[in-house]
């Protein structure tokens, strides 16, 4: 079974408005309250292509009911989450003619006992799961991902990680089969600004040296790399509109899992991710398989010798 594990969900408030001017009253054209929460995202990209997958996490308050009820409605009955005291935060997500600008906020505080429950979860899972762990952590459990990679590691169960780079000091020794980092992720974690493609190659190969089976790290619209411990492959990005890139990096994630699982081979899961992310990155909402087999057509991969 495939668990995705988002610690720090969220509801997103996307606001659309034709320009923000900060310090004035605004006053917005479209707004919407969508689930998410990274390793949700995925959740939900993998119910598109018909995979059955199980949330797991930590859930509270009104937020944490319209998660539930929004996951239900759209048939994934088999979440697991912890419920907590605090309340799951609001991300805003502003979109205007020239920008997409993210609040995301810190997230409610976990106590040892909700620490203790959720543990639980993760050391039931075996050698026939895997585990995708995304996103930031909420407060009052700093080391987490240390805890979660090391009861994966000890049970052998696959595990992928697509966070924020401050946390791959925590997991990295324990192998993941796969870290998706974006530029500033990768950026933040080796402490330099990291641009072209040699540099990317670079810092990629570090994170496979520190224990990463592969790395696949996303440049927003000027495309992606995958690096596997004996190739690196780049995808020509495909250009068009972005719509809304929220969701983008999540549904790589999931388009990846998706056809490795699959075939288990690197060239066509990570076509495959491509096109999912690009889908989400051209519409509204999360990408379906439909749109997901158009751009998928239009998705090349060649394999560089750096
Ligand atoms: N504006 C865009 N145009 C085309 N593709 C995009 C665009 N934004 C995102 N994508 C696709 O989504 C992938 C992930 O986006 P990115 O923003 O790098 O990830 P994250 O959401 O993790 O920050 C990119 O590699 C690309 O394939
Ligand atoms: O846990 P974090 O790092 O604050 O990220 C949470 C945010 O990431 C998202 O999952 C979107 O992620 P991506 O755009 O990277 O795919 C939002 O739904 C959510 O608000």
């Amino acid at each position: 079974m495939i668990y995705t594990c988002t610690l720090n969900p969220a509801i997103d408030y996307h606001i659309e408005v034709d320009k923000v001017n900060i310090g004035k009253l605004n006053r917005t054209d479209h707004t919407q309250f969508l689930i998410g929460g990274k390793g949700i995202n995925v959740s939900l990209v993998l119910k598109h292509l018909g995979v059955e997958s199980i949330p797991i996490g930590f859930i509270g308050g009104f937020t944490g009911d319209f998660i539930k009820k929004q996951l239900r409605e759209i048939d994934i009955h088999q979440y697991r989450f912890i419920e907590i005291n605090g309340e799951t935060r609001i991300n805003v997500k502003i979109k205007d003619h020239s920008n997409e600008t993210e609040l995301n906020s810190l997230g409610p505080d976990i106590s040892d006992i909700e620490w203790k429950a959720f543990t639980d979860i993760i050391k039931q899972l075996s050698s026939n799961d895997t585990l995708i762990c995304s996103g930031s952590l909420p407060k009052g459990i700093p080391n987490a991902y240390q805890e979660i990679a090391g009861i994966c590691q000890k049970n052998n169960v696959s595990f992928i990680m697509d966070t924020p780079g401050v946390y791959y000091d925590q997991f990295l020794s324990y192998q993941p089969i796969l870290v998706k980092p974006n530029l500033n992720e990768l950026s933040t974690y080796f402490n330099t600004q990291i641009k072209t493609i040699d540099e990317i190659v670079h810092y990629g190969k570090e994170l496979i040296k520190k224990g990463a089976k592969k790395v696949l790290i996303s440049f927003s619209a000027e495309g992606s790399l995958l690096i596997t411990e004996d190739k690196i492959y780049q995808a020509n990005p495909i250009k068009g509109i972005s719509i809304s890139s929220i969701g983008s990096g999540d549904s790589m994630v999931a388009g990846f899992i998706y056809q490795h699982l699959q075939t288990i081979n690197d060239h066509k899961a990570y076509q495959y991710a491509v096109a999912a992310a690009t889908a989400t990155a051209f519409k509204k909402g999360l990408a379906n398989q439909e749109d997901i087999e158009k751009y998928l057509i239009l998705t090349t991969i060649k394999e560089l010798n750096i």
